[in-house]
């Protein structure tokens, strides 16, 4: 995995499913029991992201060593192409970030803001900062009018062009369109549910539908007379 170009990703605690138009699966470690039992019988196509989302950051496994050895394991696995490591916790993973490294794993450094969205400039140091750790670095922050889901892509873009490679979406219902638009400002990984499983995040697109709204942007215009 490379992340040179956009990565549709079935977000998912189950790895037992179908994985339609998907070209990357998270699984989502922290959602499920025995996640590496899990891993180790995935025989599946797709690349895996290896997420073990700590509570701080929205998700059900508590920092510390458990989590810490579990992603290790995840970065070992050969069906995991990348794990996911929280900013805030990068400086404590670093026995995780070295494990990656060593098995050639990719890296998504995330940030999550369940309150609001941060001004574009803050958006783009905390963009920068995640990405010049990690392989990509991701925001996903809580939009609650346009000048927010505005300002998220302002960021992306701007945060692009400066050479970051990044991935950004808006959580909650007033900022969903940006799951379909910010891959044209950037943004290289686009997360949803495989059909039939519940939301890792407000405001998804379940992912046959979040595929469909992408491709549709690339529809050939209506020709003049
Ligand atoms: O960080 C992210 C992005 C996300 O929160 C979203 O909004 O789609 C979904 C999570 O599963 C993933 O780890």
């Amino acid at each position: 995995m490379d992340f040179e170009s956009f990565v549709l990703t079935a977000s998912t605690a189950s790895l037992d499913r179908e994985f339609g138009p998907a070209d990357a699966v998270e699984f989502r470690m922290d959602r499920t029991e025995s996640p590496l039992d899990a891993l180790n019988a995935y025989d599946g196509n797709l690349p895996i992201i290896a997420t073990d989302r700590v509570t701080s950051e929205g998700g059900e496994s508590p920092a510390g060593p458990d989590r810490q050895k579990r992603l290790i394991a995840a970065a070992r696995n050969p069906s995991v192409g990348a794990i996911d490591v929280e900013l805030d916790r990068a400086e404590a993973c670093e026995d995780v970030l070295a494990a990656a490294q060593a098995t050639d794993t990719r890296v998504i450094v995330s940030a999550h803001d369940f309150e609001g969205t941060p001004g574009p400039e803050a958006m783009v140091e905390r963009l920068a900062r995640a990405a010049s750790i990690g392989d990509v670095g991701k925001f996903a922050v809580t939009a609650t009018d346009r000048e927010d889901t505005l300002d998220l892509l302002v960021a992306t873009r701007a945060a692009t062009v400066r050479g970051h490679r990044v991935a950004t979406m808006a959580m909650g219902e007033p900022g969903r369109h940006t799951r379909v638009v910010a891959p044209l400002y950037g943004s290289k990984i686009g997360y949803a549910p495989p059909d039939g499983a519940p939301a890792t995040a407000p405001g998804q697109y379940g992912l046959a539908r979040l595929a469909e709204l992408i491709d549709a942007l690339d529809e050939p215009p209506v020709h003049n007379e």
